[in-house]
C-alpha cells in the first residue's frame, strides 16, 4: 500500500490522483490519498480512518484519509493559508512509512514559492524528507525513466552558486549514495555511473575551463578507487544520446538543468522523481503543480502513474533485500 499526498491544492494533484485511481483500480498498485475528501470529484471516493482500511476500499473507490482544508482551494490560485495542510500531509505519510504501515509514499507537486512565503525553510520535498527520514547522508534527487536515470549533484540554487559549490567530495558523496540505491532499491548488482563534465567538451583539455580537470576528473578517480564503476567526465552534449544512454545505469550531473532537461525532453510523461538516501521509499511525478491547467480536466496522470508503479517496485525490492 502506498500513500499519496495532496500536494498544492490549487494545482492538478486531486485531478491526477482520481485519474490514476481509474487507471490502477483493477491491477494496482493500490494507494490512498491524504487530502480533503470533499474536494475530490469524478470518481467514487470513500473516507478511511486508517491506512489499514485502504486495501479493501481500493477496488471500488479512491480511499481518502480525510484531512480538511481550512477553506476551499481555488484552481490556479495557491494560497499560503493551505500551506499547513500541505506540509501536514507529507509529515503524515512519512510517519506511516516509518511505522511500516505503508510500503512507500508518493508526493503530488507542491507550489514551492507559496510554501516559502509561508515560512517553509526547505527548497522542496527532497530536503524536507531528508530531515524527516534521513539516514545520516544527504537526500539525493534522482529522475528516472525507462530510458535514462539522472542525478543532479546540485539542485535548487542559482547556477553560479551551484558551480562555486562543486568539489570532488560533493560529487563522490552523491555518486556513492546513487550507487548504493541502484544496488538496494533498483536491484542492479554492479551499477555503471557516467559522470558529466561541466564545460563544453568537458573542458577541452583545460582550454575551455578548469573544473573538469580540477574537480570532476579527481572525483571519478576517487570513485574508481572505492571500487565503483564510474567513468567520465564526459562532454555533456553527447552524454544523453541514444548511443550513449545504454552504456550507463545513471548519469551523475553537476546541476539541475543538466540532469532534468534531457529526461523531461525524452519522457516528460514517464519520468519519476525518486529521493535516494532515505529510510523510506518516496517517489513523485517529474512535473510541477501545472497551475495554468488546474481545474480544466486536461492534466495527464501518466507521470503520477509511473511514480506509483516505481514506488511499488522499489518497496518490493527493499522488502526482498531486507
Ligand atoms: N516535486 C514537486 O513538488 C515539484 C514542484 N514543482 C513546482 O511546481 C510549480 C510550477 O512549476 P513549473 O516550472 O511551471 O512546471 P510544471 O511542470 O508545473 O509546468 C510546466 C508545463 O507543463 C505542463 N504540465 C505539467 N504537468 C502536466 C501534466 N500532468 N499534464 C499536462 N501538462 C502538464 C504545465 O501545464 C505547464 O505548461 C513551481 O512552484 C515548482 O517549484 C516543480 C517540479 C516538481
Ligand atoms: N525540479 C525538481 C523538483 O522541483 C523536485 O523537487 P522536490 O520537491 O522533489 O524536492
Amino acid at each position: 500500500m502506498l500513500a499519496l499526498t495532496m500536494g498544492e491544492p490549487a494545482g492538478i494533484g486531486a485531478e491526477i490522483a482520481a485519474k490514476a485511481w481509474l487507471a490502477l483500480r483493477d491491477g494496482g498498485p493500490a494507494f490512498f490519498l491524504i487530502d480533503d475528501a470533499d474536494r475530490i470529484g469524478g470518481v467514487p471516493v470513500e473516507r478511511i480512518a486508517s491506512a489499514g482500511e485502504a486495501a479493501a476500499v481500493f477496488p471500488r473507490a479512491l480511499p481518502v484519509l480525510h484531512r480538511p482544508l481550512p477553506f476551499p482551494a481555488v484552481p490556479g490560485q495557491p494560497s499560503v493559508a493551505t500551506a499547513g495542510a500541505v506540509l501536514a500531509a507529507i509529515e503524515e505519510a512519512v510517519a506511516l512509512a516509518k511505522a511500516g504501515e505503508i510500503g512507500g509514499m508518493v508526493t503530488n507537486p507542491i507550489q514551492k514559492s507559496v510554501l516559502t512565503a509561508a515560512g517553509f525553510p526547505h527548497p522542496g520535498h527532497t530536503e524536507f524528507l531528508g530531515e524527516l527520514a534521513g539516514t545520516g547522508v544527504p537526500p539525493v534527487m534522482m529522475l528516472a525513466s525507462s530510458e535514462l536515470r539522472v542525478v543532479p549533484v546540485t539542485v535548487h540554487e542559482p547556477l553560479a552558486r551551484a558551480i562555486a559549490r562543486l568539489t570532488p567530495e560533493l560529487i563522490v558523496e552523491h555518486a556513492r549514495i546513487t550507487h548504493a540505491a541502484l544496488v538496494r532499491d533498483f536491484g542492479i548488482a554492479a551499477p555503471r555511473l557516467a559522470v558529466a563534465g561541466l564545460n563544453p567538451h568537458a573542458g577541452e583539455a583545460g582550454t575551455l575551463g578548469h573544473e573538469d580537470q580540477a574537480i570532476v576528473a579527481p572525483a571519478v578517480r576517487m570513485l574508481r578507487d572505492l571500487g565503483i564503476d564510474a567513468t567520465g567526465p564526459y562532454p555533456p552534449d553527447t552524454l544523453f544520446t541514444a548511443h550513449a544512454r545504454p552504456t550507463y545505469d545513471a548519469a551523475i550531473c553537476l546541476y539541475h538543468d543538466q540532469a532534468l532537461i534531457p529526461i523531461k525532453t525524452l519522457d516528460m510523461a514517464g519520468g519519476v522523481n525518486v529521493t535516494l538516501g532515505l529510510s523510506i521509499v518516496r517517489t513523485s511525478p517529474d512535473h510541477g503543480t501545472a497551475l495554468d491547467i488546474a481545474g480544466k480536466g486536461v492534466a495527464s496522470p501518466d507521470s503520477l502513474i509511473a511514480a506509483l508503479r516505481l514506488a511499488s517496485q522499489l518497496a518490493d525490492n527493499r522488502r526482498k533485500r531486507a
